[in-house]
């Protein structure tokens, strides 16, 4: 089986595979679904010996947890919906860890509010915990941080914390694992004559209502490919491309590499040109720094701003905060995400990379990363 080569998923570089609780939870005993999560991992395996990189967006907690606690079968208060995350998520960690097991792939838990991608301090923090376990090797296993999450902070559902991930990931390929093949022109449970959509460059007016209109005209809650949608338009803002398809099947990444049905919703730009797009167009700066001419001229080749080349410092800002950058005569040359407060930016403004240390006792590296510039206006 050629996992990774040709298909959707050979094609992406870094993937997240959203999973909801109906393919990792056994509706019958309501335990975890091992066969269906050894499955899944076999094949995610097989991607990454073919160079991918995996993160998976894991639902389950919530219903592990009821089983545990012998909170089944009935109408459960939001206390014990939480307790029962907390209860679950112990159970979710150790079936993903012995479903990978057996590959040699170590996994690592990630749990998330929605503030985590709100906040720019803790989307940063997030980010790097996220690049440093995958240059580890290791597949972050997210979900949402049910236990301690209230309404005003909660993601809600899982699509989108996994667009949310795709985007923090710098992801180029977001796979939502349903339990129906894709999009289908309205929701063919209510519409046999539905037809299914393979590919949507564009999430137009017409196609959010095809998700939508099932649950319009029968006048309840949100339904579930209409989540599906918001996370695709949250992926593809961000240069990711959304795929929905069935989770179910024997084989299920080998299954969509093979041509299985499956709705491709296309990706608006690169991740890198849509995160900085992110910084140049989205974020409000909160300060100046002041740059040499060499400074400027590194900048407008796409290096990092090194603190050698900053002569002034306007704040106050944060570390992580977007910043305004210009020249000396005061022409902005370029924005970005700045790795140190406008306190400690100004005690290291014209030193040396190697003097930083000494002078602030740690160093978080260039002022600003070249990945965090957007350069010109
Ligand atoms: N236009 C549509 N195309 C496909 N499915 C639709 C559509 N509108 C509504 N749906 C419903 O969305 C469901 C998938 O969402 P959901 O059950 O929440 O999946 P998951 O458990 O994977 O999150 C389908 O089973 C289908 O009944
Ligand atoms: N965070 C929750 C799942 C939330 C969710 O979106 O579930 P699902 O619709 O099954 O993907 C849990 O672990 O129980």
């Amino acid at each position: 089986m050629n996992l990774g080569v040709g298909g959707p998923l050979g094609r992406a570089r870094r993937i997240v595979f959203k999973v909801g609780s109906a393919l990792l939870v056994d509706a019958a005993t309501g335990a975890a679904n091992r066969p269906w999560l050894e499955a899944f991992c076999a094949d995610a395996a097989a991607l990454r010996a073919a160079g991918k990189q995996v993160v998976v967006v894991s639902s389950g907690a919530g219903a592990l947890g009821r089983r545990r606690l012998g909170l089944s079968g009935r109408k459960i208060t939001l206390p014990e919906k939480q307790a029962a995350a907390a209860a679950g998520q112990s159970l979710l960690m150790r079936a993903w860890e012995e479903a990978f097991e057996p590959h040699g792939v170590g996994v690592a838990q990630i749990l998330m509010t929605r503030d985590d991608t709100e906040t720019r301090r803790r989307w940063l923090n997030a980010r790097a915990t996220v690049e440093t376990l995958l240059s580890l090797s290791v597949v972050p296993v997210v979900n949402e941080n049910d236990t301690v999450a209230t309404e005003e902070i909660r993601y809600g559902d899982n699509d989108r914390l996994a667009a949310r991930v795709a985007q923090l990931a710098g992801a180029d390929l977001l796979v939502l694992l349903s339990d129906i093949d894709g999009l289908y022109t309205a929701d063919p449970r209510r519409d046999p004559t539905a037809t299914h959509i393979a590919r949507v460059t564009e999430i137009t007016p017409e196609i959010a209502g095809m998700a939508e209109g099932a649950n319009a005209s029968a006048g309840v809650g949100t339904g579930g490919m209409a989540t599906k949608i918001a996370a695709a338009r949250i992926a593809r803002a961000a240069g990711c491309a959304t795929l929905i398809t069935l989770g179910s099947r024997p084989r299920p990444l080998a299954a969509i590499e093979e041509g299985a049905p499956a709705t491709l919703i296309e990706a608006g730009a690169s991740p890198a040109a849509a995160y900085k797009a992110w910084i140049a167009g989205s974020l409000a700066p909160q300060g100046w720094l002041t740059v040499d001419a060499g400074a400027a001229a590194a900048l407008a080749k796409g290096k990092s701003l090194l603190s050698a080349g900053v002569r002034a410092v306007e704040g106050p800002f944060d570390k992580g905060d977007a910043v305004r950058v210009r020249d000396e005569t005061g022409h902005e040359v370029a924005r970005g995400l700045v790795r140190y407060d406008s306190a400690d930016a100004h005690k290291i403004a014209g030193l040396r990379s190697d003097a930083i240390e000494a002078e602030l006792g740690f160093t978080e590296g260039p002022m600003i990363h070249a990945d965090d510039l957007a350069v010109g206006s």
